[in-house]
């Protein structure tokens, strides 16, 4: 069975890619973000007006990245990131999606009846770093995803659970889940009807050092079902 990470061993991981096998930023988030958008495109096809909630980290990134390939495959994504951080690989990305005509808002406000003007709400928050509680920039937006009825697409970690022990009881209850590299111990208490497995980068010697047990992606695919 694949493995299931602590989040010391997903933050080693991603040392392990940067400093030793020099992979970039960029690079992983390309990979990892354009399969988040091929799990949506597998699992929502229907789907068009995608509000993509995006955080101040590199899950925030991957949602960036996400929203961009959306627009590509023919979906009308906007983007919600209220906090921009200066760092230049966000601003580009950022810059990346206002130049693909997607819509970049920076309040909540921005985007009143989410229900009405969405289809599907990708969560791209907070991923494994994620330390509770959830800070009161994000927390509007978090309570925004609950009360919604659309379904929610988390990118590695649903927001606001805990990266270990998972949901908690006031947790959002996405419908699909992309873990990326390794799904993380909080995956076992996803109850949501997809479980993908994306971000096809790592290396067999990796994998063996941490005992992954990956599944085999089919053929060229980024993604596997895990569920
Ligand atoms: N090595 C990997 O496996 C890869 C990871 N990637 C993505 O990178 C993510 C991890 O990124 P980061 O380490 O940058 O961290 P995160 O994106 O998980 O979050 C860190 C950011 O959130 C903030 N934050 C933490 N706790 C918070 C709280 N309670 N309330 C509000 N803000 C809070 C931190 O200040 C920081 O700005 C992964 O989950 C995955 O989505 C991919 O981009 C590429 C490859
Ligand atoms: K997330």
């Amino acid at each position: 069975m694949v493995k299931y990470l602590r989040q010391d061993e997903a933050i080693k991981i991603d040392e392990l890619l940067f400093n030793e096998f020099k992979f970039s930023v960029d690079q992983l988030m390309e990979l990892a973000g354009m399969s988040c958008a091929d799990s949506i495109a597998r699992c929502f096809p229907e789907s068009q007006r995608v509000l993509v909630a995006c955080g101040p980290g590199n899950n925030g990134g991957d949602g960036l990245v996400c929203a961009r390939h959306l627009k590509l495959y023919g979906y009308l994504p906007t983007v919600l990131y209220p906090k921009q951080p200066e760092n230049e690989l966000y601003q580009r990305l950022s810059h990346q999606c206002r130049s693909n005509d997607i819509p970049v808002l920076s309040k909540i406000d921005e985007c009143p009846d989410v229900d009405k003007h969405f289809d599907l709400i990708v969560d791209a928050l907070f991923g494994f770093s994620f330390k509770p509680p959830v800070r009161p920039l994000f927390l509007p937006i978090v309570e925004r995803m609950r009360s919604s009825k659309l379904p929610i697409c988390s990118i590695d970690i649903p927001s606001g659970w805990d990266v270990e022990k998972g949901k908690p009881d006031d947790g959002i209850e996405p419908e699909l889940l992309v873990s990326l590299t390794a799904p993380k111990m909080c995956a076992k208490s996803f109850t949501g009807k997809y479980h993908f497995l994306g971000g096809r980068f790592v290396p067999p010697s990796l994998e063996e050092k941490f005992d992954l047990n990956l599944p085999l992606f089919p053929g060229m695919d980024k993604i596997v079902p895990l569920k």
